[in-house]
This record gives C-alpha cells, structure tokens and sequence, in this order.
C-alpha cells in the first residue's frame, strides 16, 4: 500500500517560532525521510502558480525555432561558448523526450557569480528584451520567489534535524540554483524509436503510457516543482510502487535531491521519479534549490547518519548532472577543483 503523498501548508515556517512552526518542521522532515516528496501549498509567492503566470514564463517556446537556437549550449552547437547554461533540444531517441532551457542565478542577480574558467558559473544565453517583452522580468520575480521557499524549506529541515536553523546558511549564499523551462510534446507515432520497448513505455492504471522523463534523482538539495496542470509526474515510494503527483495550482510539488540525501548521510533519501505521456503536451517548470559552487559538504552531527569523505558541491554537481542525456559529452571540460583523497 502506498503511503501517499503529503500536502503540507508551510505558511508557519515563514512566522517566528510556534508550535504551527514546529508541526510545519516535523511534517517537512517527515516527507523528506519517508516517501520523499510532498506538495506545498501556503508561501509568499503561490500567487505566482496560476496558468496565466506560468504562461509568462512558458512563451519562451512559441519563439521561432531559429531563435531557440541562438540559446543552444556547445555540446548541441558547438560555436556557442555555453556549456551548462543554456537551450536542450529534443533528442527524438532518448527516453526522455523533453526541450527547454535551463537558467542560473544571472537571471535575478547582478552580483551572480560569474567565473569564466567555470562551466557552473556561466552566463545564461536569454531571449532579447524585445523578443519576448517582460519575460527576463518575469523569470527574474521567479527565481527569486523560488529562492525564498527553498531558503525557508532548508531552514525547516535543519530545525527537523535537530541542527541549528542556520547550519545551511552560509552553503546557500552566492548558490548556484537553476531555473528550468520545460516543454514534453506529444510524441510522434512514427518516432525513430520503438516506442513499446520495455525502456520506454510502462503499464499504468491497465494503459499502456510511454515514458517521457527517465527515472532519475534529482542531484540538488530540494526541488520546487511546478507541473502547470497536467499529469504524468510520478514518484517511486519506498515499497517500490509508482504513485502519481498530481498537479494542483497555487502547489509545488517538491522532492529531495541526492546532494541532500549525501549530506544527511542518509537521514533523507533523493527519490526517484519520472514522467509518463499525457494525451496533450507537457509543460513543467522544475527549480534547483543548490548552494554555492565551493562550498564543501562535510558530514552533520545527525545520529544515525553515515559518514563520508567531504566534497565540493561544485566537483560533486558536474559529475552528477553530467550523466543525463541533455548534458551528455561535456563531462570532460571541467576537472574536479580538489583532487579526491587517494
Ligand atoms: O517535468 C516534470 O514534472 C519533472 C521534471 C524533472 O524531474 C526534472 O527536470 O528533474
Ligand atoms: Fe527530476
């Protein structure tokens, strides 16, 4: 029996200390050690989570194809100088049938960190002003709403650890979050796939749904995820079963990401997910709550947790995000900043 997915009003973690607050604390760390997803409702910004205001945001895909291709990253174009940041194409082969754009901090801060010898550390390729009118603007106000929930739900997950509320803190100034744009069409009957292989397509409910997001953990600390109404969005729970995350407007869907679960030593585990086809096409719009590129991930005072060697968040990220298929052949063009203890 699955045990569902808990919906959890946060409004009390934004308020000083209260037993609302403490409840709040409790549930949050209660989802992040269980199942390993919950949706949030009740944070300044929710507003933000109407069709319309995603929509905001999600004209980025009505721009010309030529124009997307201008934002291309070089292992898709390799005249462009972007390797992290930057357009995805889609990639009719692969499991994951997906386009869109990922955005680094650049996007709402000046002060970004900007390091030219860093992959991780880019410019973000953006859409001009003209091109699409108040869209930076309203990527701007998202990034940073997104930033003040993931702030928030990191400070509540120290408190639930029984660790000072600002143990996260000073990891997440200056942090390296991305904002990603996401647009799943429908797939075409006559795709260079067999679409009914095991690899992707699954039996649901008695229909047969083929996959459109490979399962995968998230590699951050949190993410905040907006499903922009439509199904498909599943999470794997600790029993093994798939349980649907439906999409509620004014909600977040969020999961645990590994670097979370590596830093925990375990306390909190990443869960797997993935996405199936809905009958139309599919727009989600994912925020990687991350700290900043050098700071170094030492294990907690946590009981029960398992010890490991400390790591750069930045060396750990690379080799992680690397592995997935719209980041595919750049894993060479960043070497690890600390050599790993031999
Ligand atoms: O589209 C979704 O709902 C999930 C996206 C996702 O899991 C990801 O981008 O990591
Ligand atoms: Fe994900």
């Amino acid at each position: 029996m699955s045990e569902g997915i808990p919906a959890i009003d946060i409004k009390a973690l934004f308020g000083p200390a209260s037993p609302e607050r403490d409840a709040a604390d409790q549930a949050v760390l209660q989802a992040a050690s269980g199942v390993g997803f919950m949706t949030i409702a009740g944070f300044p910004g929710s507003d933000l989570l109407t069709g319309e205001n995603r929509a905001r945001l999600l004209r980025i895909f009505s721009l010309p194809d030529a124009r997307k291709a201008d934002l291309l990253r070089w292992n898709f174009d390799n005249t462009k100088s972007n390797f992290y940041r930057g357009w995805f194409p889609l990639q009719p082969t692969a499991v994951s049938y997906k386009e869109g754009i990922d955005m680094g901090p650049d996007v709402a801060h000046e002060d970004a960190a900007f390091d030219p010898n860093d992959p991780l550390c880019e410019a973000t390729p953006l859409p001009n002003e003209a091109e699409l009118p108040g869209w930076r603007d309203a990527a701007a106000d998202y990034y940073r709403a997104m930033e003040k929930v993931g702030n928030t739900l990191m400070r509540a997950i120290a408190r639930g650890l029984d660790l000072p509320q600002d143990t996260f803190d000073a990891y997440f100034k200056g942090g390296i979050s991305t904002l990603r744009l996401i647009r799943y069409p429908l797939r075409d009957a006559k795709a260079a796939v067999d679409l009914s292989g095991p690899d992707y397509s699954v039996v649901h409910k008695g229909e047969t749904r083929t996959i459109i997001g490979k399962e995968h953990v998230d590699s951050g600390f949190v993410t905040l995820l907006a499903q922009d109404g439509v199904e498909g969005l599943q999470a794997k729970d600790h029993g093994g079963e798939w349980i649907d995350v439906p999409p509620a407007d004014g909600t977040l869907a969020v999961n645990f990401g590994q670097l979370l679960e590596r830093w925990t030593g375990g306390r909190v585990r990443a869960t797997l997910h993935r996405v199936i086809a809905p009958n139309r096409a599919r727009y989600s719009i994912p925020f990687f709550y991350e700290p900043r590129v050098d700071a170094e991930i030492t294990p907690l005072p946590v009981p029960g947790a398992n010890p490991f060697e400390p790591f750069l968040y930045g060396d750990y990220l690379w080799e992680a995000a690397t592995n997935f298929v719209e980041m595919r052949g750049i894993k060479h063009l960043r070497k690890p900043r600390r050599a790993k203890a031999s």
